[in-house]
Formats: structure tokens, sequence, C-alpha cells
């Protein structure tokens, strides 16, 4: 019998571009990517405001590319700042769209995914979906203390990306993902980490609590933190772009680029030296304490981002972890793809969408 084709649109809104992609069942046919001005952006004042301006990224490179957007199947958007969900493929419906325009758990990229794919997908009357949405929370009970009952430990992470390495990393390994134990880091411009056993995420660091990253300040001293947001040089806003944002190699060395960093330590830069290993430091600590979940029976670490591109940053690393298990490098990002397989599997009656609705 012939098999059936899909041709899926995956939008990826990042903070500085929108990434799309259109595939045909498993086959990449088109890639693109939108830079969006740094100057621009700082017009907006929350994300969901950029909605039409991101709209028109999308729709003028696929216009640009001659795409024939009849031809899709379904769209597909990076998932967003929602309450916790289940893992995989949640169809968009109005809910989910009127949740991430007015009331977002944070303000976040990630929220126009769905808003983009919703609104292409209803012109064409095809289905969009989310899936491994950032917000994907499997957190174990013990997990969720944070030290005060007012405070309650929630994940958020890379979930896209970590979920679709670890099932890679447990393919080569000719092993089902649910009989492993996995822990994960991305490194891009933020970081984040899991752990993963029995196919769950049931620990994780978010980019608040774990190691600084190009534009981010990760876990700080928080009596020191509570001082700077007191000592009158802050309000909300600019505390928090302190910390996402203007933190980390942005605050110590001017720059959120890993790699213009790379070239002032090849120059001879001792200070920017220190900085950056610091990073791989608090990268190695964030996995050893990961590995602790599973009481160190770790099968295998995995390393991936574009950070993971690096062999000076990833060499730091796998030298103070490489005791606690193998070390698999799988740099870059595979949003795109793990969007559209996803939703291929949803396509194909592999897997079920999830239905959103928002908590009471
Ligand atoms: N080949 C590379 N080696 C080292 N760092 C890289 C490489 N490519 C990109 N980076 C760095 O990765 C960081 C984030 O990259 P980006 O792709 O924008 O990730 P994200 O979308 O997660 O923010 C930047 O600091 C960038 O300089
Ligand atoms: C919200 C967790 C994932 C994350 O930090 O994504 P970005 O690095 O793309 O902002």
């Amino acid at each position: 019998m012939l098999e059936k084709m899909y041709k899926i649109l995956s939008i990826n809104p990042g903070s500085t571009s929108t990434k799309i992609a259109v595939y045909e069942n498993e086959n990449e046919l088109f890639r693109g990517s939108v830079e969006h001005d740094v100057a621009e952006l700082s017009r907006y004042k929350t994300m969901v405001d950029q909605f039409e301006m991101r709209m028109d990224a999308v729709m003028s490179r696929l216009v640009a590319a001659k795409y024939p957007i009849g031809e899709l199947a379904a769209v597909a958007g990076r998932g967003g700042k929602l309450p916790p969900l289940k893992q995989g493929a949640y169809r968009v419906n109005k809910a989910m769209v009127d949740f991430l325009t007015y009331r977002p758990i944070d303000d976040h990229a990630s929220n126009l995914g769905a808003l983009v794919a919703y609104e292409i997908a209803s012109s064409l009357g095809i289905p969009a979906y989310i899936y491994d949405a950032v917000v994907v929370d499997e957190l174990e009970e013990v997990a969720r203390l944070s030290g005060i009952p007012e405070i309650t430990r929630r994940a958020s992470c890379h979930v896209l990306n970590m979920r679709a390495v670890a099932i890679k990393t447990a393919k080569k390994f000719n092993k089902n993902l649910r009989d492993m134990n996995v822990v994960v880091t991305h490194m891009g411009g933020g970081i984040t980490g899991t752990v993963i056993s029995g196919g769950r995420m049931i620990d994780v660091l978010t980019d608040e609590e774990g190691p600084y990253s190009p534009e981010r300040v990760g876990r700080v001293p928080c009596r020191q933190l509570v001082d700077l947001c007191f000592s009158g040089k802050h309000d909300r806003a600019s505390a928090t772009r302190r910390m996402r944002g203007n933190g980390g190699l942005v605050a110590y060395l001017g720059t959120n680029k890993a790699l213009e960093v790379e070239e002032k330590i090849k120059n001879g830069d001792k200070y920017a030296e220190l900085i950056y290993y610091g990073m791989a430091y608090q990268v190695a600590k964030a996995i050893g304490e990961l590995a602790t979940v599973v009481k160190g029976k770790v099968d295998v670490i995995v390393l991936t981002g574009a950070i993971a591109h690096s062999r000076m940053m990833t060499d730091w690393i796998v030298d103070r972890v490489g005791f606690i298990a193998p070390v698999e490098i799988i740099p870059g990002e595979n949003e795109l793809e793990a969007l559209a397989l996803g939703t291929l599997r949803v396509l194909r009656g592999e897997e079920q969408a999830h239905e959103f609705t928002e908590p009471e």
C-alpha cells in the first residue's frame, strides 16, 4: 500500500529569531530562519505583542520560498509557558490561545509558537499542535520541595530538544528510553538540565536553578539577590532583565555569543577564560546533582544545544563528569524536526494529542 504523505510546518520562535521548516513525513523539504533586529524587538513590551511581526516573518519566508501552504496537513509550534503539561502533543485550541495571550506563566518567546501555528492552521482549516512544551512537568513529589512552602519547584526546560536527543541516544544504545537513566543538558542562550528515568523527566534544573549561561544568571545566592532587588537600583522589570537577558556571559563579558568569548580566550584573555570555564564548572556540577536523583546509576550523559559544538566547553565538562557515565555529544537543537516528527505520529494515529484545559 502507498504510504500516506503528510506535510507539516514547524515553527520555533526564539528570543531573537523565528525558525521554520516544512517536513514531508520524516523528510525536511525546506528550512528558513528570520533574524529579528534587537532594536526592533526592544519596541515590544511583551512577547505576545510581537505576534503580528512574527506572523509576517513566517508568512514572508514561506512566500519568498514560493511554498504552497495549501498542501500542509498540520502546523506545529513550540509549546510555551502554559500551566504544567504532560509530555507529547496538545492540539492548540481557543483555551490555550486565550491563556497564552492574556495570562502566560512567564513572558517567553515560546508563547508565540502556539499562537502563530493556530493562526496559520485556522486559515487553512487544518489542526495546529504543540509538542513537548517547555512546561512538561513530570517531577517526583520530593523534587517539588524548595525549602519554603510558598515556593513550589516547577519544571521548565528545553524539553523538546532534550527528549529528542535522549530518544536518539537510547536508539543508538539499542535500548528503549524507558529502560534507561539519562542526564541531559541543553546549552544555548539559556542552560537547563534534566534526568530522565523510566521515560519521565523526574527532575530538572531550570535556567533559574542551574548553571549560568550566555545570557542568564542561573542559581544565585538568595540573600544577596534579595539585597540587590531592594537596593533601590532595580524595579521588578529591570531585576528580571538582570537575571534573564543581562546575566551570565553578558553580565561578565558584555556578549551573549559563546563564539566571541572563545575568540577572546584564544587571544589570551584570562578573565574571559575564567568566566567561560566557570560556566563549564557549573554545568558539570549540575550534572553531578542530577545524577544523585538516580543514585548515580546513570547510563549516559548527553550534552546538546548550540554550545555543545564547542570542543573547548565539552572537553572541560567531560573532564569533570566522565567518572559518572559515558558522555554523548549531540550538538545543536533538533527542535523543528522534533516538532514535525511528534506531530507526524499524531497524524498517523501512533500517538494521541492531549486536550488543553485551563486548571481551576
Ligand atoms: N559552533 C558553536 N560553538 C560554540 N558556541 C556556539 C556555536 N554556535 C552557536 N554558539 C553559541 O550558542 C549560544 C546560543 O545559540 P543559539 O543557537 O542562539 O541558541 P538558543 O536558541 O538556545 O538561544 C550563543 O552563545 C552562540 O554564540
Ligand atoms: C523555558 C525553558 C527553555 C528555555 O529557556 O528556552 P530558551 O533558551 O529558548 O529561552
